[in-house]
């Protein structure tokens, strides 16, 4: 109270008024004691002491470890100052110090043992599996979450025997504590004692976090697994009707079983992938051994192998996906006019033994012609009949002449033919070796694709090895491609990537090369270029964006880039250079996108 009051008749109204406003019985002693407080005049030693419990509770409030023997100290010391029994205060004042030094000493610090926590998660043990782990960690969280020092104390004893690898770790006595403990939370904020908090936060947060995590995190991704989204649906539906801490406990339960199942499906889908990869690399063994000299199967192979051997990523399906298709078609395409082709060359074939056989049939007729000429001339009456039979021999030698020249001439013809197919089949199969060459070549924009990038990036490391000059590298990523898709269709989006991509090799010299790395993202390689030049390059490609618009349905549309420039540094790994061009794209975009930001290499030893 700032202004006291001096006139005894006001104190003792104001002394009534308190007594009943603080619900305190008016006893002699208490209304003595609150007389001398409005007034201000201490009269008696108790009003010094009553006056100094407010600052004594606040600072013991105050203390770092909040534990249930503190907060139980604390109230017997507000009871004894009830009870107006000042005398016990400093017993248990010094009781209450000494626990506290006593608990600081048994728990180990927290930065320690979450450190020492997430080290022994990681690591694999014989022990204890991932599940197992976690479930013994659930079960420690859920059953000492409120109660610092014991939680402190439990995890201590669980990362030990993770550890230690002894078995009994995963045995650790995790069943709840005695319930005469209050839970630290009731009144570990004074200014807050009903709302129960774990690790600072209300658990009407942690419902809220959790109902959350299962709608986005959960339900989305469980698509596949229609059972698994059913029990997450449930499990938030659930989890948002809890109305007590107690109905949070009951909820963890379930959570429990639902980690294991999920963790079970995991496993499984994870043997499946594996299993699939094999399948592939299985597969694509089989098809090189199988396809022998065909060149263009092999390239295709190749591909599917170098996508196999990296993490498989939704962007590298894609690029494989497009690629393959564009393949696929053109293969169809030339596959058929293929066979057509081979259709005629055995027609000729065909032809040609036909004819060979009519010509044997002829010149056998011939043959036998010739020896009933024979006969015949042998028992020839004289020259008359000689003549005569000569007549007839000359007649049939002409006749199978004219035979065996029209047979010749078709022979020739259908050699030409034949000539001309084969001509034509050596003719597809360069065409289909092109086409799989194409497998370098992103087929929407033209741009070099992943495969593509990779061998330029090695032809121009190994020039830099060779002459000593400068390599740089830009990784540039559209800025807000998602919004244009949804906004103006993924056709149009494919129609920007194609834009862009045009403006980028206008603005590049014949020695440049850009290469699509993901789905909007390019990488520009530039030999020659120092950094700051490499850069101004970049730049200049922004305002050429700004003055060659992408149309889209006549409407002008504005596309703009982020991206980040550095240098190869020779000997360095080429996946060290793409990601240190990636992270410094990232510091664009952080920074507003539409920029263009440069990673100067680390300079070596430092
Ligand atoms: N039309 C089309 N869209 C693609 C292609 N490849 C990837 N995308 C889309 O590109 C979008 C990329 O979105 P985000 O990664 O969120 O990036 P963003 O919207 O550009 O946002 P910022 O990078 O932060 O500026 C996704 O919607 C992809 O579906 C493609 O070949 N054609």
């Amino acid at each position: 109270m700032s202004n006291k009051l001096t006139n005894p008749t006001d104190i003792a109204r104001e002394t009534l008024k308190q007594l009943a406003a603080r619900r305190i019985s008016p006893t002699p002693e208490r209304y003595e004691e609150l007389y001398t407080e409005i007034s201000g005049i201490a009269t008696r030693s108790s009003g010094h002491e009553a006056a100094l419990l407010p600052e004594l509770l606040n600072a013991l409030h105050k203390l770092p470890r909040q534990s249930p023997e503190l907060l139980r100290d604390i109230s017997l010391i507000e009871k004894a100052a009830q009870n107006r029994d000042w005398t016990s205060i400093p017993t248990i004042l010094s009781q209450a110090i000494e626990s506290q030094a006593g608990q600081a000493s048994l728990t180990r610090a927290w930065s320690e043992l979450i450190r020492e926590l997430v080290t022994q998660w990681d690591l694999r043990s014989a022990h204890f599996s991932h599940s197992r782990k976690q479930e013994s960690l659930a079960k420690v969280l859920l059953n000492f979450g409120n109660y610092p020092n014991l939680l402190n104390e439990k995890l201590d004893a669980l990362v030990r025997g993770w550890a230690d690898g002894s078995s009994a770790a995963g045995d650790i006595d995790v069943a709840e504590p005695e319930t005469e403990l209050e839970p630290a939370a009731e009144g570990a904020k004074p200014s807050d004692a009903g709302a129960a908090a774990v690790g600072g936060l209300d658990w009407r947060v942690w419902r809220e976090l959790l109902v959350q995590a299962l709608r986005i995190g959960m339900v989305q991704c469980l698509g596949p697994f229609p059972e698994l989204q059913e029990e997450a649906s449930s499990l938030a539906l659930g989890a948002e009707s809890v109305s007590s801490e107690q109905g949070m406990d009951f909820l963890a339960q379930r959570m429990k079983k639902f980690w294991v199942q999920l963790e079970l499906k995991r496993e499984n889908d994870n043997r499946i992938a594996s299993g699939l990869v094999n399948l592939l690399l299985l597969l694509s063994d089989n098809l090189v051994a199988l396809s022998g000299e065909d060149s263009w199967v092999q390239g295709q192979v190749a591909v599917v192998r170098d996508i196999l051997a990296k993490p498989l990523s939704m962007s590298r399906l894609y690029d494989a996906e497009v690629g393959f298709k564009e393949v696929v078609y053109k293969q169809g395409m030339l596959r058929h006019s293929l066979d057509e082709t081979e259709e005629t060359l055995k027609r000729m074939i065909s032809l040609f033994i036909d004819r060979l056989g009519s010509m044997a049939d002829t010149t056998g007729g011939y043959h036998d012609k010739i020896a009933a000429y024979a006969t015949r001339i042998g028992g020839s009456q004289g020259l008359v009949d000689l003549q005569q039979l000569l007549d007839e021999l000359m007649q049939d030698t002409r006749v199978m002449q004219l035979d065996m020249a029209r047979s010749r001439e078709e022979l020739l013809a259908a050699r030409a033919q034949a000539e001309a197919a084969d001509g034509r089949v050596k003719e597809l199969e360069t065409e289909l070796r092109a086409v799989s060459e194409k497998v370098r070549v992103d087929q929407l924009t033209g741009a070099l694709n992943r495969r593509g990038f990779d061998e330029s990036f090695a032809t121009e490391i190994a020039r830099v090895a060779r002459s000593g000059k400068p390599l740089c590298l830009a990784l540039l990523d559209i800025d807000n491609f998602k919004r244009l898709n949804d906004q103006r269709g993924h056709q149009a989006g494919d129609d920007a990537l194609v834009h862009l991509v045009k403006v980028i090799k206008d603005a590049l010299r014949p020695t440049d090369t850009v290469s699509r790395y993901g789905g909007e993202e390019f990488v520009v390689l530039m030999p020659e270029l120092v950094l700051s030049e490499a850069a101004n390059v970049m730049r200049r490609m922004q305002r050429d964006l700004t003055r060659q618009f992408f149309l889209h349905n006549n409407e002008r549309v504005l596309i703009t880039f982020s991206a980040g420039v550095t240098r190869y540094v020779p000997g360095e790994h080429p996946e060290t250079t793409v990601e240190r061009a990636d992270q410094s794209m990232y510091e664009a975009k952080k920074a507003g996108k539409n920029q263009v930001n440069v990673a100067e290499p680390p300079v070596a030893g430092g």
